[in-house]
């Protein structure tokens, strides 16, 4: 009787760390790009959640080998792909949360700017249609430039009447990822507990880590030069990726955790859990520019809060001046982009 007792216990703590607790809402999940390089990863990541009970898989091909695939894993959600304009809506229909990779990577000596001519309209339509067909759900968009397709996804949704400014989410998970690992291994401190904020947008100087804010403290004070090393590795570890890839692309491996974090949070936070914080680039008021990376608290509807940037010291202050004139044009590009001037 104990013996089927102890079994009986461990059968539901397996199966609740496989995604079949009770109590879990059902949620559907799409990643629109998903049989890209980081499209099947994060497929792959979004089918372990605990979170996720449905995952629509999308891309203008590719994704019925890449739903195959994974759907099986034995995992609770159940996988369907969708090819093809015409399969669109249907992917979408009762999503909570629709992931964006979708579009091109860069290649070496390419900012990500230059991804703007295509991936801007990529973008365009695929947030005009999570706006007919999931317009509750959160984006989390992942496409580049990160800091012109996050406005472009928030007037889209305006212009079809129906925008939440809770529920645009730029991804910059992959900044925060960077920011800890590289931080962790300078200041010799255990790498699961490191936080560093990092505030701004996603693309070269507007990535600023806010070392001063990092936790733990080091085990030996880092001193200035550490701290211009770290920052700078961090804002250009999306180069660093693309030349060791050598024309073969961009960060996909990295990004599919980073991504997969960040929608488990947003998945978390519509779930109710209370404490879920972490940095995204959203409409904002807290800096002079109208779209900002900080601290969010993710809830029942998305961003519930936005967290000012705490105290800055004179070097981050000085990065925060820094990145305005190219953060302010990148976001004014992806408006009139998306009203159409
Ligand atoms: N936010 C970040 O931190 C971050 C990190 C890494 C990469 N990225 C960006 O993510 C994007 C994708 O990178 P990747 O390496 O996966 O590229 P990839 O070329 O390997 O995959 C992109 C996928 O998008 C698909 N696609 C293109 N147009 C589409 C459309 N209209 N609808 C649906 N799918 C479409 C393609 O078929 C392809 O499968 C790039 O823009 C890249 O710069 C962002
Ligand atoms: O650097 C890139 O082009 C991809 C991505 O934005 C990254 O930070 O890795």
């Amino acid at each position: 009787m104990q013996a089927l007792a102890r079994a009986t216990k461990e059968l539901v703590r397996a199966a609740g760390a496989r995604g079949f607790a009770s109590g879990v809402p059902d949620r559907k999940v799409a990643v629109l790009g998903a049989a890209g390089g980081i499209g099947q990863p994060l497929s792959l990541l979004m089918k372990l959640s605990p979170y996720v009970s449905e995952l629509a898989l999308y891309d203008i091909a590719g994704t019925p080998g890449v739903a195959a695939d994974v759907s099986h894993i034995n995992s609770k959600a159940q996988v369907k792909g969708y090819a093809g304009e015409d399969q669109l809506g249907e992917a979408l229909k009762g999503a909570h949360v629709v992931i964006i990779p979708a579009g091109v990577p860069r290649k070496p000596g390419m900012t990500r700017d230059d991804l703007f001519k295509i991936n801007a309209g990529i973008v365009r339509s695929l947030v005009e249609a999570c706006g007919k067909h999931c317009p509750e759900a959160l984006l989390n968009i992942i496409s580049n430039p990160v800091n012109s397709t996050v406005p472009i996804a928030a007037e889209t949704l305006k212009k079809l009447g129906v925008y939440d400014e809770k529920r645009v989410l730029g991804v910059t998970t992959l900044d925060v990822v960077r920011a800890k690992t590289f931080y962790a291994e300078k200041a010799g401190v255990d790498v699961s507990k490191v936080d560093v904020p990092v505030v701004g947008g996603h693309a070269g100087v507007t990535i600023l880590p806010l070392f001063s804010q990092a936790v733990p403290t080091p085990n030996l004070k880092l001193s200035d030069a550490d701290i211009d090393a770290l920052t700078k590795r961090t804002q250009d570890g999306g180069t660093e990726v693309v030349q060791a890839k050598a024309g073969k692309g961009s960060a996909t491996l990295s990004m599919a955790y980073a991504g997969a974090l960040f929608a488990d949070a947003c998945l978390r936070g519509l779930n109710g859990d209370p404490d879920v914080i972490e940095c995204s680039y959203v409409a904002s008021s807290i800096t002079e520019v109208p779209f900002f990376s900080s601290k969010v608290k993710l809830g029942k509807n998305g961003v519930e809060q936005i967290f000012g940037l705490g105290t800055l010291n004179d070097y981050e202050a000085a990065g925060l001046k820094a990145m305005m004139p190219e953060l302010r044009a990148s976001i004014e590009k992806g408006l009139s982009f998306a009203k159409g001037e």
